[in-house]
């Protein structure tokens, strides 16, 4: 993929030759939406997140399709990462409403929210990538499900059932990312792709409805940004929804069914991709021009 492909400049000079892009009022908040059910999969409302003085997310409202890839863009200090952390419940909102299938879920911590089938992935630190590939998956659904260690010596003989259960859903997640072969390899000898993959098999770990995905293509060779957009594709059509962060907008075109775009705490505006780069308000944010 090259990655100067899309740029927001070029997204300048469609604006100046096509016709003036619809905008679209980034005061209306998102619109409730279901997944067939009763419920829409992720519903954000009002959301604030602040540090002190500094207001991160600044009453974020944001509406989640089931079936469709969400794409989470802005310039750097736009808050998207804050946003990821309170919807994933790393941290917690100063204020406003947050459901997932129609469940209030603002106050759960995160460990609760992955039992529920919402995860969050993170970067394999130092200290997991002197594990295998395949410890780094067994860990990753001990840690999150709270699984106590005390269970552990008590029960033995039923943990060793457990644990080779446990074995077969991380051979499972490892083969949807085609990572089965990397199993005994410790996580610190794979590639920045391979990595995000591992990320990725992790969470499926956990059975997930909804993945929040913080830049997955950062640090991703080209070739493999490839195969990582692939199998996120492939994912997304065995029922995996995700949001994602990403600052590549090669990947995210590529991604992304729709997009919403933050700037300073706020959600500039929603929509297609392409409609979202040639929004006046979405460029100046990025280039600080005044148009
Ligand atoms: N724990 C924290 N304590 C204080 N300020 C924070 C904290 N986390 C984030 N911020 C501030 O909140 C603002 C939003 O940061 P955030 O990381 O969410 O933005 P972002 O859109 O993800 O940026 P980037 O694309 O650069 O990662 C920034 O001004 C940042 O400095």
């Amino acid at each position: 993929m090259n990655s100067s492909a899309i740029t927001l400049q070029d997204s300048v000079e469609f604006r100046i030759v096509s016709d003036p892009p619809q905008f679209q009022s980034a005061a209306s908040p998102a619109a409730v939406v279901t997944n067939g059910q009763d419920a829409p999969l992720l519903q954000v409302q009002g959301v604030r997140k602040a540090y002190g003085g500094l207001e991160a997310v600044s009453g974020v409202d944001l509406g989640l399709i089931e079936g469709r890839i969400t794409g989470l863009i802005g310039p750097n200090g736009a808050g998207k990462t804050t946003l990821l952390n309170v919807i994933s419940g790393v941290e917690r909102a100063t204020a406003g409403r947050i459901q997932f299938l129609g469940d209030e879920i603002g106050s759960l911590p995160q460990h609760r929210l992955a039992a529920r089938g919402l995860v969050r992935t993170f970067q394999i630190s130092r200290e997991l990538g002197q594990l295998t590939v395949l410890e780094n998956l067994l860990l990753a659904r001990a840690s999150q499900t709270g699984e106590g260690l005390i269970s552990v010596f008590a029960r033995p003989g039923r943990i060793r059932r457990e644990e080779e259960a446990a074995i077969e859903v991380a051979r499972s997640a490892l083969q949807r990312v085609n990572m089965w072969r990397l199993a005994d390899e410790p996580a610190a000898n794979l590639s920045g792709g391979q990595k995000k993959l591992l990320e990725l098999s992790r969470a499926l770990m956990l059975k997930p409805r909804l993945i929040l995905l913080d830049e997955p293509a950062a640090g991703v060779a080209p070739a493999m940004e490839e195969v990582l957009v692939a199998t996120i594709r492939r994912l997304a059509g065995e029922g995996v929804n995700f949001l994602i962060v990403e600052h590549d907008l090669d990947v995210v075109a590529a991604l992304c069914d729709h997009v919403y775009v933050m700037a300073a705490g706020k959600v500039l505006t929603e929509g297609p991709f392409a409609e979202v780069v040639s929004d006046a308000r979405v460029v100046e944010a990025y280039l600080g021009l005044k148009t």
